[in-house]
């Protein structure tokens, strides 16, 4: 038989039914789902991608990209050293073939935070997990809610409310001090080794919830604090591996709907006993109380005849404020329903303790590391904040940032060490960066850890702690975008300023009453990220008091 007879002979047998026979359904079901999964894996990075061209590391494992490097390496660190090889725009690779893009230039950055912001939104996994973590506010919502929302949290922010705010620092700075000073009392040789983050964590948990609601959690002299004991475990809680689990959970369809839920809260127990679900309940069980008492505050504030809208002499924090601005606006004639709701008003408040408090801690951890093993920095810092401590152990606010080098040891800290090492975006439209064309929905990796220790722009002792280095910056600095530790743009950290005013006030303190030095003999940090990056070992750092001439 010719080749034409047979190609004629076999079209006329074909018979379409055959497709539908159950085996050769399953061989194009495979074929197609075998194809596509190797297409997207091996093909489409190496071949067809725009931005396959795009200088980075090798692309890993074919499923598990890059992440094998990152999730064995200590945050930052691999990004670091790739961006040393391969410059400020690099390609690296996802789960399952799915490329990102890790930009480091004050271009690259401008555009993505700042110009276009709108068109680079978080991540929806990110939104959710940190809706459940920290409430559904500002660090959840985009666009023209974000903006509504961001304009009426400004006033509580403002420079005026600030400096009205430090007084409140001062009563759990100084009970910090009692508290440490108590127990190097009964210390063998007047010094003892404290877990440090653990004691940043209480005071600034003290802090965080006068200023945000007027609670007094009193934490450093009672670690049964209903509110500290379910901010503990929620902190115990939020691990690298957890943190991915979590957002492993929320990619699935409805499942923030169904965490958020009250039915979901009810029947909190059953997550408990199935194991990649387990963390969710204690999960569940810490936020449902801190809204509880986050709701009852609301109450007393809403009851309370005091708060009344111009008063700004009694109640200083932040939910007072939000409650007066509501009273204004109702008085003005505005109608319920376009005021902030009740709800709102609690998530709100519930994002600025979460997002004000684990990072300042660490900020003030990171501090205390540095300044331990640098002792010239630390003499020098006692040296300019023990006269004005002597005179005023209650400073204000311009005084405070009138100390310079208690300035420049803040700002080397945050930029060496920054509480939030990375974030992420992602691209809502085909766009270029640097003039490499990033497709919509390629997520941008922000390097916050990477950008601040940069070499190009620090120079070559950029991952060293030398805190004179802002006293004469580099040529290359950048203002806006070379010490990214609080980002920029409409999505930049609100807190920025309440957090270095009150990392200040904090230090200013502890450095007039102790000494810090390293823990044991050959002692090495142990930074561990899951949303923030913390000392994985509580920092135990040895302190000393200082004798008083
Ligand atoms: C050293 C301490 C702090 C650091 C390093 C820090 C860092 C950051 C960073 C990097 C972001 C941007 C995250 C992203 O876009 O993915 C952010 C956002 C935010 N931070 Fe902070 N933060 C600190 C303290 C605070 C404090 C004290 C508060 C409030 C009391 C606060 C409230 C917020 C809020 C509400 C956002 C979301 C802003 C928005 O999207 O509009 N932060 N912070």
């Amino acid at each position: 038989m010719s080749p034409a007879a047979s190609s004629a002979g076999l079209l006329t047998s074909f018979d379409p039914a055959s497709l539908f026979h159950a085996s050769t359904l399953a061989w194009l079901l495979g074929g197609y789902t075998t194809y596509t999964f190797l297409y997207r894996v091996i093909l489409y990075p190496r071949f067809f991608s725009p931005m396959r061209n795009v200088p980075g590391p090798s692309l890993g494992n074919p499923l598990l990209g890059n992440y094998v490097t990152i999730v064995h390496s200590e945050v930052g660190i691999p990004m670091r050293e790739w961006a040393k090889k391969h410059g400020p725009i690099m390609r690296m690779m996802g789960l399952f073939g799915k490329e990102r893009i890790i930009v480091l230039s004050p271009e690259a950055l401008q555009q993505i935070t700042v110009r276009d912001w709108l068109e680079y939104p978080r991540p929806q996994f990110m939104r959710d997990v940190l809706g459940l973590v920290a409430g559904y506010g500002l660090l959840t919502l985009t666009g023209d809610e974000h903006k509504q929302l961001r304009k009426s949290m400004n006033p509580a922010f403002s420079i005026q409310n600030l400096t009205l705010q430090t007084e409140m620092y001062y009563e759990p700075i100084e009970t910090l001090i009692h508290v440490l000073k108590e127990r190097l009392k009964a210390a063998p040789d007047g010094k003892q080794v404290f877990p440090m983050y653990e004691w940043m964590g209480k005071v600034t948990l003290d802090i965080i919830c006068e200023t945000a609601f007027g609670y007094k959690t009193d934490c450093l002299h009672d670690p049964h604090n209903e509110l500290a004991v379910a901010f503990e475990k929620l902190l115990d809680l939020q691990s690298g591996p957890n943190i991915a689990k979590l957002a492993a959970i929320m990619s699935m369809p409805g499942a923030a709907t169904l965490a958020n839920s009250e039915w979901m809260y009810h029947r909190r127990h059953i997550l408990g006993k199935l194991p990649v679900f387990s963390n969710l309940e204690p999960l569940l069980d810490s936020m449902h109380r801190i809204r509880k008492i986050s709701a009852d505050m609301l109450r007393e504030k809403t009851a309370d005849l005091s708060v009344s809208p111009d008063d700004m002499s009694t109640k200083k924090d932040i939910m007072s404020l939000l409650v007066r601005s509501r009273k204004a606006e109702l008085e003005a004639g505005a109608s319920l329903k376009d005021t902030m709701s009740d709800k709102a008003m609690v998530d709100q408040v519930l994002t600025f303790l979460a997002a004000g408090h684990e990072t300042t801690a660490s900020g003030l951890s990171w501090t205390l590391w540095l300044l331990a093993n640098d002792l010239e920095s630390q003499r020098k810092l006692r040296e300019e904040v023990t006269p004005i401590y002597e005179a005023n152990p209650r400073p204000d606010y311009r005084t405070l940032k009138s100390l310079n080098w208690l300035d420049c040891v803040i700002n080397e800290s945050l930029r060496l060490l920054p509480p939030v090492p990375i974030t992420l975006r992602i691209a809502e439209k085909d766009d270029y960066i640097d003039g490499v064309l990033v497709p919509k929905g390629t997520i941008v990796n922000i390097p916050i850890r990477v950008i601040n220790t940069y070499k190009p722009v620090w120079g070559e002792d950029a991952e060293e702690f030398h805190p004179e280095r802002w006293l004469n910056l580099p040529k290359g600095y950048n203002s806006a975008f070379s010490q990214f530790t609080f980002i920029a743009g409409p999505h930049g950290c609100i807190g920025k300023t309440m957090a270095v005013s009150e990392m200040k006030a904090v230090l200013f303190a502890i450095i007039a009453n102790f000494e810090f030095t390293p823990g044991y003999a050959g002692q090495v940090a142990h930074p561990a990220a899951a949303i923030t990056m913390k000392p994985e070992d509580n920092m135990p750092l040895t302190v000393r008091a200082i004798q008083k001439n």
